[in-house]
């Protein structure tokens, strides 16, 4: 059992005027990474941001951060080298928006980036597990991407759990209405690595958030292994 409890704010509803400040504010509170959610009005009916602004970012708060790079765009091929040129560290592209997830998944890896991979609601785990064998993170959306702030998909969990009987070392992902009230259902499915945007960032204290997602993933993690 390799995988650990990380949480990963996702700094879409923070005040994009102060993107840098609210970065630096995250893991200021104990954030284990930072999930940047890329659109492109094509793929997603929303438009955010792309590597001219993650370049700043990065020089804005430095090395150490962790970008995990959402990248809701109709051709996740063409940002991938930007990307990694721009400072980002993880590229979790669509399964959805690729005819060739092979060749992708080698150009991430050659340009120095972990790979992630994400399903949205109507795909299924099957279409995913091909490919779990060459990736460092499954992404499983529990939300229709595009917008923050939404309704967490309970019935997404049975992919959660499915993968992670199925591949018990990978990291496995949740995005889409994560927070207290639903962060032990997906824990107890196997996630681990979680994005909370909404429930974080809009809280007074989003330290003590940070704290309860990612104390309830460690339990989860330590029952399984008792359990095994
Ligand atoms: O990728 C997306 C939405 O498409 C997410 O990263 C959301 O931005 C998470 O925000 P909450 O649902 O937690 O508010
Ligand atoms: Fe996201």
């Amino acid at each position: 059992m390799a995988y650990t409890a990380k949480v990963g704010p996702s700094i879409l509803s923070s005040d994009l005027s102060q993107l840098g400040r609210e970065c630096e504010r995250m893991m200021e509170c104990g954030a284990d990474y930072l999930h940047l959610d890329v659109m492109d009005g094509h793929f997603v009916p929303n438009i955010t941001f792309g590597h001219p602004m993650v370049e700043c970012l990065r020089r804005c708060i430095g090395p150490d951060p962790f970008f995990d790079m959402h990248m809701m765009v109709s051709r996740p091929e063409q940002w991938v080298k930007p990307m990694a040129a721009a400072g980002a560290n993880q590229y979790t592209f669509h399964l959805e928006a690729t005819t060739n997830p092979g060749n992708l998944i080698k150009e991430i890896r050659e340009s120095g980036m972990k790979v992630g991979l994400a399903i949205k609601p109507g795909t299924t785990v099957e279409e995913l597990a091909p490919w779990a064998g060459q990736i460092d993170m499954a992404l499983v959306m529990t939300v229709e991407p595009g917008f923050g702030g939404q309704k967490f998909m309970e019935d997404m969990m049975p992919k959660v759990s499915w993968l992670r009987s199925q591949f018990p070392s990978l990291d496995i992902e949740v995005d889409g209405g994560v927070g207290p009230d639903s962060i032990h259902r997906c824990a107890e499915a196997g996630a681990n690595m979680i994005v909370s945007g909404s429930a974080v960032v809009s809280s007074d204290d989003p330290r003590s958030v940070i704290a309860l997602l990612k104390n309830a993933v460690i339990e989860a993690i330590q029952k399984r292994s008792l359990d095994r």
